[in-house]
């Protein structure tokens, strides 16, 4: 197919004269840059369609469109994405109306937490986990950085692809479902989170997480699985928010995985933040590895390039580092070898809470799909084992409260646990601002 690159610039109509085009050419589109300058949304649409010639997909076009900042980039993207999968609109509480990008007063945590709670009134209570303190010398002043890492389930895979078996399906509404994983959030506070398989950025984790104060950033893959499935809400990708009362800002960088220099479906973010109570600056990075048996090696070679823009990143090490992903990688495979053994002085703080440190969990995710029963270690927050300090983890969940169906549940909603660790600085020099 010949498709031509173009430049459109009007007001709103756009996104239907842009999908009207985007109908005649394509079967998937992803939104591939999605940046406001000057009161305008700048946004590339890459089209993709299958060759049907063993090539898993082929960029067919790719163009920008300017539209006014007016309509905002959620309802902007929003309105795209119900364009282009025509899924039905839903009825929400309050908060969990779908949210109004203009309509940006701030929420009381405790109040979109009681909706939630409302939501999931027939639903059995949360599981309760605790945070195990793994104080050292620590003896900072300063408060602790909370760090989230979770996948949370794409809405469009756990309905559409990934076969829960034993997870039934109501267990999986996304009305419901996302208020078990806006609870969790709201449950632990984190400064900064870390998110993998989000399809509903724009739609409900950008507009509820900016009302709590919160940063965001979104990176979709550019071949999301989840634009395969039917009525799905666009695709999934890496998403890092940050407390915009805790932090600034100093750098951001969208990732796009290489392995042996090709261009791969996984990405990254990597952001530099300066801590405004120490004026220390550290690298927060998320991403999410190629899954499944078989990629051993392409995981590996997409970890020594993220580790080697990570070197860039943090100037050699320079800059203190977490990195927190799902790296569908066991701690036997040659990624982990790598994170471990880097010359960036990584640590993985859940192996701190086994009895000799060295240990990582028994499991992050465990389901039961068609193939069986997979009880894994995937999930992780490596950070620099020098210029930081584990002061607290959360526990996982024991294989009785997970209980015999296995994860998602009515009780929990992703297949991934959420793991969670409070950091501090090793040494706080004086007068550093
Ligand atoms: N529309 C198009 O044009 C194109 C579509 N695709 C689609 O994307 C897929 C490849 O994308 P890629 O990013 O490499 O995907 P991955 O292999 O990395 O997996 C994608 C998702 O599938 C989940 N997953 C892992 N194991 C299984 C399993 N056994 N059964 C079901 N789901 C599983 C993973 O979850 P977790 O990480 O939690 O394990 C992950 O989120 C193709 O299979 C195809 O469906 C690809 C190219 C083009
Ligand atoms: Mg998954």
């Amino acid at each position: 197919m010949n498709c031509p690159s173009r430049k459109l610039e009007s007001g709103n109509s756009f996104i239907y004269s842009a999908s009207v085009e985007m109908a005649l050419y394509m079967t998937t589109a992803t939104i591939e840059l999605l940046v406001s300058v000057d009161s305008k949304v700048y946004l590339t649409v890459v089209l993709g369609e299958k060759s049907g010639k063993g090539a898993e997909c082929v960029t067919v076009i790719s163009f920008s469109v300017v539209c006014s900042m007016g309509t905002g980039t959620s309802r902007l993207y929003s309105a795209l994405a119900k364009t282009l999968n025509s899924s039905a609109a839903s009825q929400h509480p309050e908060y969990l109306v779908s949210p109004d990008p203009e309509h940006l007063e701030p929420i009381d945590p405790k109040e979109l937490l009681e909706e939630c709670r409302a939501v999931l009134h027939t639903r059995p209570p949360r599981y309760q986990r605790d945070f195990v303190d793994l104080r050292t010398d620590c003896s900072s002043t300063h408060p602790p950085i909370r760090v989230m890492q979770w996948n949370i389930l794409a809405q469009a895979l756990g309905e559409g692809k990934d076969n829960f078996v034993q997870c039934p399906v109501e267990a999986l509404k996304w009305e419901e479902r996302k208020c078990l994983i806006l609870e969790e959030i709201l449950a632990y506070q984190p400064d900064i989170l870390c998110l993998q398989e989000v399809d509903h950025y724009f739609d409900t984790f950008q507009p509820l997480l900016s009302r709590l104060g919160y940063q965001g950033t979104f990176f979709p893959k550019p071949w999301s699985p989840c634009l395969d499935v039917e009525h799905n809400n666009g695709p999934d990708g890496c998403a890092l928010f940050f407390l915009q009362n805790r932090f600034k800002l100093i750098n951001s960088a969208n990732i796009r995985l290489t392995a042996m220099t090709l261009k791969t479906n996984q990405v990254a973010i990597a952001q530099t933040l300066e801590c405004k109570e120490s004026g220390r600056q550290f690298c927060i990075a998320v991403t999410h590895l190629k899954a499944r048996t078989g990629w051993e090696r392409f995981r590996s070679a997409q970890g020594c390039d993220l580790l080697q823009n990570l070197q860039n990143i943090t100037q050699g090490a320079k800059i203190p580092l977490i990195v927190c992903g799902d790296f569908n990688a066991e701690p036997t495979e040659e990624v982990y070898k790598h994170f471990a053994s880097s010359s960036l002085n990584l640590n993985s703080a859940y192996k701190l809470l086994s009895a000799d440190g060295q240990s990582e969990p028994p499991y992050t995710t465990w389901k039961i799909r068609t193939s069986g029963e997979c009880r894994h270690t995937l999930d992780y927050i490596w950070y620099s084992k020098h210029a930081l300090n584990v002061r607290s983890a959360l526990d996982l969940l024991t294989e009785e409260q997970i209980g015999p169906n296995r994860l998602p549940s009515f009780n929990y909603p992703s297949d991934h646990l959420s793991l969670v660790c409070d950091f501090s600085f090793t040494e706080e020099p004086d007068g550093l601002l």
